[in-house]
């Protein structure tokens, strides 16, 4: 006999380091379940009607942090795929919000983080104008644990495209796929599949 499809959660959270693919993995596995999509960084910058280094240059970062604090914590409560700011961990509000979500982290080595941010210009404030990877292992040593801590579930995303990282979540939350196997190796530089 068949197994019973198990019950989707209403709210599925995405946490982890920039470059993770938290925004490209979120409207992707939201398109394939027919569920809401929202991505905190664009609702932020959609309010405040800046782009988010616009927002930390003219604001500073601790306006950001509220602003982050505020959406997120609105955001967790409805039903969707959710998909934050890699750095809405550091807030302890934020970390309380999550305890009762499932919360998967995209997990990536600094290495393949750093490659991908690269490929998206100067759209991160922290990671602009010095050495990302230096910046991204300093980041990711101080919210490794974090990530850690919110999550219910793990994925290593190193050397998967988006496509098989999909398809990564949907087995270990239980859904079928039907849709075909495409190449599961990548390199980084071709980013989307
Ligand atoms: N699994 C992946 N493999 C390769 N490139 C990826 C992967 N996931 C995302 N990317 C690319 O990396 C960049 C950053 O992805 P993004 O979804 O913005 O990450 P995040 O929201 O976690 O910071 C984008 O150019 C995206 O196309
Ligand atoms: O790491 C961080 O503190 C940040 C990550 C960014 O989101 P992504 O993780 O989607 O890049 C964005 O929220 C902001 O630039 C701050
Ligand atoms: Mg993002």
């Amino acid at each position: 006999m068949a197994e019973p499809t198990p019950r989707l959660p209403e709210t599925i959270v995405l946490v982890g380091a920039p470059g993770a693919g938290k925004s490209t993995i979120g409207a992707r596995l939201a398109r394939r379940l027919g569920m809401d999509f929202t991505d905190v960084d664009e609702l932020i910058e959609q309010r405040a009607g800046k782009p988010i280094p616009e927002i930390f240059l003219m604001d500073g970062e601790p306006a950001f942090r509220e602003l982050e604090r505020e959406t997120t914590l609105e955001l967790v409560g409805r039903p969707g795929i959710v998909s934050l700011g890699g750095g809405a961990v550091m807030n302890p509000l934020i970390r309380q919000a999550l305890a009762e979500r499932t919360v998967v982290w995209l997990d990536v080595s600094a290495h393949h983080a750093s490659r991908r941010v690269g490929l998206t210009g100067n759209s991160r404030p922290l990671l602009a104008g010095g050495n990302v990877h230096s910046t991204m292992v300093r980041l990711m040593n101080e919210r490794l644990p974090l990530y850690r801590e919110v999550s219910t579930h793990r994925i290593d995303t190193n050397g998967l495209k988006p496509a098989a990282v999909v398809r990564e979540l949907l087995a270990r939350l239980g859904v079928d796929d039907p849709e075909q196997p495409e190449p599961v190796q990548d390199d980084d530089q071709t980013g989307e599949q």
